[in-house]
């Protein structure tokens, strides 16, 4: 079948061509000139794991097309998939500018009945306002119908998602578009579960909101664990071999970051508030995890006092490994503290550095070599869990730090292994290894 998808991001992208890779014939729009320049040439604007290899290999087989120009992208398209982003405007509520904007771009430019489906991630109601301004802005006299496809892809395994998700959400008022959907998606092999459109809106947020949620809540125990002597590793294992709670997502750390739990918590509180209801278990999710992205810093300052001419590593900087995604990465706000605190920052990331440069700034040094990053410094912070921090000889932060001090945002490193070698290593939710003989930092 001919489709369309507008937007070309993280969603975009991976769906136009997963959506080619089963043999459909697609073709994606956006309307950054440069981007789609790129993917014409076969290259991948994004870093996701095996992105590219299947994106060549679609346009080479002449499945998979791109265009800034949407009058020839949805030329003879039955289906036109929107996935623009629903960024967050300064109340906390989604901002639908790309949203309204790619409407009226499909009113203005279709020529035969169509239906739309919204991969975006929109509050409740929002497919019914988008059927309202295409059919207000209508140029042809053609029958629009609308079908909520929320996407559950995660970043740094889009690609291995979309073919392997859990389920695929098909929210629809007409069964037959309904119908449609679901023979586009049978090569997938995925269930597919119908429900109204109202629904399959909330069952986005309410999935993201849920597993916030978890994350939040692992961390305030491991918080507990961490003064009682527990230890949260050993915690989560333990709860997570009930089948009812589950083992994912119970990973303690320095919180969630990213696009879309920050966002997608905040708009569910603002869609609740505008029902007036106050929905105080989000808001408390939200702020144990804003308060969870500073504990590695009160951490060094309690064990170290003044951070200040120290020299700091700061090892991961994207939101989560095996991206290049810099969007509300705990990074962010821990290079800005390191800064107030007039410490001297190297900071190492395989793939985010160009990302991190445009949001942190010159103010700290940059690397793609973690022992470069380790040469001379006082402590280590650990932000993202790359396989190169994860996999790296202990006997490296000997060898290369001035002093072998680490704080472990993400609990990177077995603590019997850790206690093998010369470092004092604290970490989330564990007790600390303090190292023999004792690490004097002044
Ligand atoms: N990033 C993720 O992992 C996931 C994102 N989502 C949701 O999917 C949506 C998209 O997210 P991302 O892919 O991260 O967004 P993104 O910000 O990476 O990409 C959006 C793209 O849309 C393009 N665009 C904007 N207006 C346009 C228009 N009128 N015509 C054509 N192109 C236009 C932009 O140039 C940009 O390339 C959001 O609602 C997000 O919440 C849902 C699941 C996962
Ligand atoms: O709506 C979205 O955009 C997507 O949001 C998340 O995907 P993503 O943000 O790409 O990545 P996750 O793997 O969920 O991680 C999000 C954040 O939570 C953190 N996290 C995750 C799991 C965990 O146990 N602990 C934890 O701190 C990660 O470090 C990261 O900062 C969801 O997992 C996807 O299902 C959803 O489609």
């Amino acid at each position: 079948m001919k489709i369309s998808v507008v937007g070309t991001g993280y969603v975009g992208l991976v769906t136009g061509v997963a959506l080619s890779q089963i043999g459909h014939n697609v073709t994606c729009i956006d309307i950054d000139q440069e981007k789609v320049e790129k993917m014409n040439k076969g290259i991948s604007p994004i870093y996701e794991p095996g992105l590219e290899e299947l994106m060549v290999k679609n346009i080479n087989e002449g499945r998979l097309f791109f265009s800034t120009n949407h009058q020839q992208g949805f030329k003879d398209s039955k289906v036109i998939y929107i996935a623009v982003g629903t960024p967050e405007k300064a109340d906390g509520s989604a901002n639908l500018t790309f949203i309204e904007q790619v409407a009226k771009n499909i009113a203005a430019n279709i020529e035969e009945d169509v239906i739309v489906v919204t991969k975006s991630t929109v509050p409740v109601g929002t497919n019914h306002y988008i059927k309202d301004i295409i059919q207000q802005n209508l140029v042809k006299d053609v029958t629009v119908e609308i079908v909520s496809n929320p996407e559950f892809l995660r970043e740094g395994s889009s690609v291995y998602d979309t073919f392997n998700g859990d389920r695929i959400v098909v929210g629809a008022d007409n069964m037959e578009a309904a119908k449609v959907i679901k023979v586009i998606n049978e090569p997938f092999g995925i269930p597919v579960y119908v429900t109204d459109v109202q629904s399959a809106e909330m069952i986005k947020y309410a999935s993201n909101a849920f597993l916030a949620t978890k994350i939040s809540f692992i961390n305030e125990i491991g918080n507990i664990c961490e003064k009682l002597g527990a230890d949260i590793e050993s915690v989560a294992f333990g709860m997570g071999l009930d089948k009812r709670i589950g083992s994912m997502f119970l990973n303690a750390g320095i919180g969630y970051g990213g696009s879309c739990f920050p966002k997608d918590t905040k708009a569910l509180t603002q869609i609740a508030s505008n029902i007036d209801h106050q929905f105080e278990l989000l808001e408390s999710v939200i702020k144990v995890n804003n308060n969870q992205q500073s504990l590695l810093i009160e951490k060094a300052k309690n064990r170290v006092g003044n951070l200040k001419g120290k020299r700091v590593a700061l090892l991961g900087l994207s939101f989560k490994p095996n991206t290049d995604d810099m969007r509300e990465a705990a990074s962010i706000v821990i290079s800005k503290k390191l800064l107030e605190e007039e410490a001297d920052v190297i900071a190492f990331d395989p793939i985010a550095i160009s990302n991190a440069r445009r949001i942190i700034g010159e103010g700290i040094q940059y690397t793609e070599s973690l022992e470069e990053a380790l040469e001379d410094s006082d402590l280590a912070l650990i932000v993202t869990e790359w396989d190169q921090i994860k996999e790296i000889n202990l006997q490296t932060y000997v060898d290369k730090m001035k002093n072998p001090l680490i704080f472990d945002g993400r609990n990177c490193y077995d603590l019997n292994e850790v206690e093998k070698y010369s470092i004092e290593y604290h970490s989330m939710g564990r007790r600390s290894v303090l190292a023999k003989p004792a690490v004097a930092v002044q």
